[in-house]
């Protein structure tokens, strides 16, 4: 047979197969670039929520933002601002509560300008109050209220969803708090461990973990579903334990001291919580002006407050607030309020950082950390104030008062020792989120956390549709691939033939 006539052409090299290949490169790269713009995170719409914190010594505005579709994925939601509102907490508006409510507008006229107009009727917005607010319902409840009436006021003429002003519990406040460690540790899906929360206010202080042990009281236990897992958390909250009450209470019983021992006039009260050389007027009802302490009737309307810069003389006064004595349990931390061993890692946050920041003492040995405060305590005032200039001299000259409370709290009251002091990361924010109980509040009343575990798909749904995409493109290829092998040994059966 002729060599010429078996010789088939080429289908590859017709003009029709040439513009179907064409065609199909054109339409992978087309396919390959859609999904790629299609999947830009920088096209995700974002919902928002907002929550005002009103602790006892100022109010602080939350902005959280979170990308629409990814409600209940763990970690979506970020702290997109926060704004600090101007004087002291809601609490300290008792006898003028229109100021309380009118306090909050600086922050929330930046809550409009932060959130896109377009979402602010679906944002919710919710205010908590803590521990100053529980103080001042305790000495007078109608005050209290009138507060309250006086932020929702507020809160209700701005164009969001407004979802309650009131006072949390102690409970709440410890729990959340947790919840919001872990989310932003995204510990909640995983089968690792989780870490607890310490948060030591101005007027509570509050302490939440996983414990290994058995929880004796029913006040103290709180259970939660979470993704699937079940959570038994050991929390309590000591009122009147945040940093200012416990020094008014501190201060209380010295000045009851002073006065069994001595009743000259006028009163020297010698602090050795306070700078050798720290020498200030104050007045007693300052003192005495909580519900925390029992009012003392003083002849006295002033004293001198004296620092004298001892640090273990302080930490032996502060000891005194802590009473040890009675424990109707198998084992307490202090005024009878049971607590397991503390177990874990812990994240301690808000005044625990402040303080413990301020004075360099985060990454240092219980031992070191003792060290170094002892020679903080003894510094002189004078040279304190002229290492620090720019800051409050009100805040100043506690810090010495303050670092210690935190290490005889955590010491003596809640039982960390040397071996597991490095277990307590003193922290601000987790990512860009700052800690503390406000997160875990709105993440629990907006249903963000599921109780059980979403099903989630194979693969996310952009990588779903180049992978739909990119498959059918192959099969039809191999279809036209098909096709031509058999057209091409077709015809060169029929050459064969003839
Ligand atoms: N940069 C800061 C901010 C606050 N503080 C002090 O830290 C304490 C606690 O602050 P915070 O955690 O904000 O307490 P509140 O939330 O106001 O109080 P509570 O939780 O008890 O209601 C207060 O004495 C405050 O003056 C501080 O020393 N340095
Ligand atoms: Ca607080």
């Amino acid at each position: 047979m002729d060599e010429q006539g078996v010789k088939v052409k080429n289908p590859w090299h017709r003009p029709v197969v040439i513009f179907l290949a064409a065609v199909i490169i054109v339409g992978i790269i087309i396919m390959v670039a859609i999904s790629v713009v299609q999947n830009k995170p920088l096209h995700q719409k974002y919902k928002y929520g907002i929550v005002l914190d009103a602790g006892s010594s100022h109010t602080s505005v939350f902005i959280y933002e979170w990308p629409a579709e990814k409600e209940n994925n763990t970690g979506m939601v970020r702290q997109k601002h926060t704004c600090n509102v101007q004087g002291k907490g809601i609490s300290s508006y008792s006898a003028n509560p229109q100021g309380a409510g009118a306090s909050l507008q600086e922050c929330m006229e930046e809550a409009k300008q932060k959130i896109p107009a377009h979402r602010h009727p679906e944002t919710p917005v919710y205010l908590g109050a803590t521990a100053g607010m529980r103080l001042l319902r305790m000495e007078n409840e109608e005050a209290s209220d009138k507060v309250l009436d006086s932020v929702a006021h507020s809160l209700k003429s701005y164009p969001f969803s407004y979802q309650g002003a009131r006072i949390i519990s102690g409970q709440e406040e410890g729990a959340f708090g947790w919840i919001t460690v872990n989310y932003l540790s995204k510990n909640l899906r995983k089968p690792t461990g989780t870490l607890g929360a310490l948060d030591l206010g101005g007027a509570s202080t509050q302490i939440t973990f996983v414990p290994q042990q058995n929880i004796e009281s029913y006040d103290n236990s709180i259970d939660f579903r979470l993704y699937g897992n079940d959570y038994h958390l050991y929390t309590h909250s000591f009122l009147c334990y945040g940093k200012d009450q416990a020094l008014k209470l501190s201060m209380g019983k010295k000045l009851e001291s002073t006065l069994k021992a001595d009743e000259t006039d006028p009163i020297e009260l010698r602090d050795p919580c306070f700078h050798p050389g720290y020498n200030f007027t104050r007045t007693v009802p300052n003192v005495f002006n909580t519900p925390c302490m029992k009012e003392m009737k003083l002849a006295n309307e002033t004293f001198f407050h004296v620092g004298l810069g001892n640090w273990s003389q302080c930490q032996q006064s502060i000891r005194k607030v802590f009473n040890t004595i009675n424990c109707p349990y198998s084992r307490c931390s202090f005024n009878g309020v049971f607590q397991p061993s503390v177990y874990g890692d812990f994240g301690a946050f808000s005044a625990f950082f402040f303080v413990m920041d301020f004075l360099n003492l985060t990454s240092d040995t219980l031992a070191t950390t003792k060290q170094k405060l002892a020679a903080y305590c003894s510094t002189p005032w004078k040279k304190i104030v002229e290492n620090h200039p720019n800051i409050k001299e009100k805040y100043l000259s506690e810090y010495c008062f303050s670092a210690t409370y935190i290490l005889t709290l955590l010491e003596d009251g809640y039982k960390f020792t040397s071996n597991n002091w490095k277990d307590i990361r003193f922290i601000k924010k987790i990512g860009d989120s700052d800690a503390g109980w406000t997160l875990g509040y709105m993440l629990n009343l907006t249903n963000m956390i599921p109780a059980e575990a979403p099903d989630t798909p194979l693969m996310p749904y952009g990588g779903y549709v180049t992978f739909m995409f990119l498959f059918s493109l192959l099969i039809l290829v191999l279809l036209l691939l098909v096709y031509f092998y058999f057209r091409r040994s077709t015809r060169t059966g029929q050459k064969d033939i003839i």
